[in-house]
């Protein structure tokens, strides 16, 4: 075996991680420290840059984000060093990282800032595809060029934009939940938004602002490799845009969804063949199909717990993320969450010294606010990195640091079904238990508005559409302000709230 190679003994702030909050964490340290050299490890030749960040209000924000060339970063901020390897190794007696050519660097604070990686149904199966970064979009897209159907295992984010976004395919949608979306919404929500799913693509993109992603800083020559291993950056809003996300056929949606179920088995053509079990056809409509059988043959068959079996040419596995703390953990005697993330407190430390921990790589486990919560989310990452710079500077300057205006409230903005969709607070009652009440406004095909309240307070809301809303109710949940005397009248279209409260 090779021997370690010490190549730099002085310790530094290092960070390991490309993505946005790595990359933000690395920036920040550098504006704070700018004669002091940062050193960022990734395993991705692209980072992620946060571009056009604006404040909305007091805790949502837009910004684009642009995968660029690391040399553009090294540009901006000439303190900033990066090092495309990956680590292969944590020694936190040592106080330092061993990357993939076994070169040593010793820190003197590090940010563990490595991602997540798909959480798959099955592994090693090749007709399982999973989405995380630029190079697994593609491969998905290759591979529905030339599917007539597919089949989505999971309820959250990615199954939610693919089924609105393929066209020319069958797709089976197969979720655990009564509803879809359950990640996002209740099935009010859900229910408001199904009818999108077998309207036909006519109307044109909403234009409002969100978050943006692009490519357009990446060269070519920084085609990631790392897309075997799972290490490149994940994808974030829009990644689907530059995509022609469309199978063979000549039709839009064609979405049929397995309600309340989840995968038995997975079979490759010949061990179905073999099984003698049937596989259903694609369900036209209501009428009871489910005694015919299938007469294609397909690449691959998935049985359901619900005992219908359905082929397909492939499975995407949108079924959540598993944070990327393997390298790390041999030798170290991190305090991990449920999750599988590194705990950190609410200086973003985790649980060794110097060791802190941003974005998808850890699980948050401060006591957090009654209206925030963690989920994996671009935002987040951003939040998160930027304050773990802000505390590693103030760990090493000997100053005290109050947590960040941010983790107040759990704000949200995006886009599902080509509405517009914000999130606030304990926006699904999270936590909650039945001491509760919801109050909704909805006018079909136009908003969808829901709010949690508890105790004449709010707690949260989900607001679809163009609502206008998201300050007014981001300031009563900040404030808390006691709201028992108005009644149905908060959701009154004709009452103007800002008038009101702001
Ligand atoms: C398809 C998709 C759509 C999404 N859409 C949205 C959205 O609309 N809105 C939203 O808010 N969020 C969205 N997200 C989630 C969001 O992209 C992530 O939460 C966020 O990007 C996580 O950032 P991160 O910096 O923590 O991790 P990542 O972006 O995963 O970056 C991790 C970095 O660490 C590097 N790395 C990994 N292992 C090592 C190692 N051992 N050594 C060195 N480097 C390593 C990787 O190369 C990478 O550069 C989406 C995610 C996906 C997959
Ligand atoms: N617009 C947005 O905000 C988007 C955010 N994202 C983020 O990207 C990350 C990855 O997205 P997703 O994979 O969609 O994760 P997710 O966490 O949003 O959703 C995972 C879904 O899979 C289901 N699931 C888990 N295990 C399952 C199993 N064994 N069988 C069937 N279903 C199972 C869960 O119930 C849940 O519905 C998440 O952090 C998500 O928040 C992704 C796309 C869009």
């Amino acid at each position: 075996m090779e021997a370690a190679r010490p190549i730099s003994t002085a310790g530094k702030f290092v960070v390991v991680g490309g993505g946005i909050a790595g990359v933000t964490c690395a920036e920040q340290l550098a504006i704070q420290f700018p004669s002091e050299d940062i050193l960022l490890v990734t395993a991705s030749p692209v980072i992620k840059a946060v571009t056009n960040f604006k404040q909305v209000s007091k805790v949502l924000e837009e910004f684009d984000v642009e995968e660029q060339p690391k040399t553009m970063l090294e540009n901006r901020f000439p303190n900033i060093k990066i090092i495309e390897s990956g680590v292969k190794e944590l020694k936190s007696k040592e106080h330092c990282i061993v990357t993939g050519d076994g070169s040593q660097h010793v820190y003197k604070k590090l940010c563990l800032c490595a991602g997540a990686k798909p959480k798959l149904i099955c592994e090693g199966n090749p007709y399982v595809l999973g989405i995380r970064d630029t190079d697994s979009a593609q491969e998905f897209q290759k591979q529905l060029t030339k599917a007539k159907r597919i089949m989505i295992i999971g309820n959250g984010g990615i199954a939610l934009e693919l089924v609105y976004e393929i066209e020319g395919c069958e797709v089976i949608w197969a979720i655990k939940d009564k509803a879809i979306g359950n990640t996002f919404f209740d099935a009010g929500a859900a229910e408001f938004l199904t009818s999108k799913l077998t309207a036909e693509k006519a109307e044109g993109r909403i234009a409002h602002k969100r978050t943006r992603y692009t490519t357009e800083g990446r060269k070519k020559e920084t085609q990631t490799t790392a897309g075997a291993g799972n290490m490149g950056s994940a994808l974030g809003p829009d990644w689907h845009e530059g995509l022609n996300l469309k199978g063979t056929k000549e039709f839009s949606h064609k979405i049929h969804i397995e309600t309340m179920c989840e995968v038995k088995k997975i079979f490759l053509q010949e061990e179905f063949r073999i099984s003698k079990k049937k596989s259903l056809p694609f369900p036209r409509d209501h009428s009871n199909q489910s005694v015919t059988t299938d007469n294609e043959v397909w690449p691959v068959y998935v049985e359901l717990t619900n005992e219908k079996i359905y082929g397909c040419d492939f499975i995407v596995s949108a079924t959540g993320v598993t944070p990327n703390t393997e390298p790390f953990l041999c030798g170290n005697n991190f305090a991990l969450g449920e999750d599988g993330g590194l705990k950190v407190d609410a200086y973003m430390h985790t649980s060794l010294s110097d060791v802190y921990a941003a974005g998808d790589i850890c699980a948050a486990s401060w006591r957090p606010s009654p209206v925030w919560q963690q989920m994996r989310l671009w935002t987040q990452a951003r939040q998160m990195g930027w304050y773990a710079a802000k505390c590693m500077a103030a760990a090493n300057l000997g100053e005290s640091i109050d947590m960040d205006f941010s983790f107040e409230l759990f704000a949200h903005v995006t886009k599902f079904f080509n509405y517009k969709v914000v999130l606030l607070g304990k926006y699904n009652a999270q936590g909650l238990g039945s001491d509760h009440e919801l109050m909704l406004r909805c006018t079909k095909g136009h908003e969808y508005i829901k709010v949690v309240m508890q105790h004449g307070r709010m707690m949260g809301a989900v607001l679809i559409g163009e609502t206008d809303l998201e300050e007014t109710f981001e300031n009563l949940i900040l404030n808390q302000t006691d709201l028992s005397s108005y009644g149905e009248d908060l959701l009154d279209p004709n009452i103007d709230l800002e008038d009101y409260f702001d």
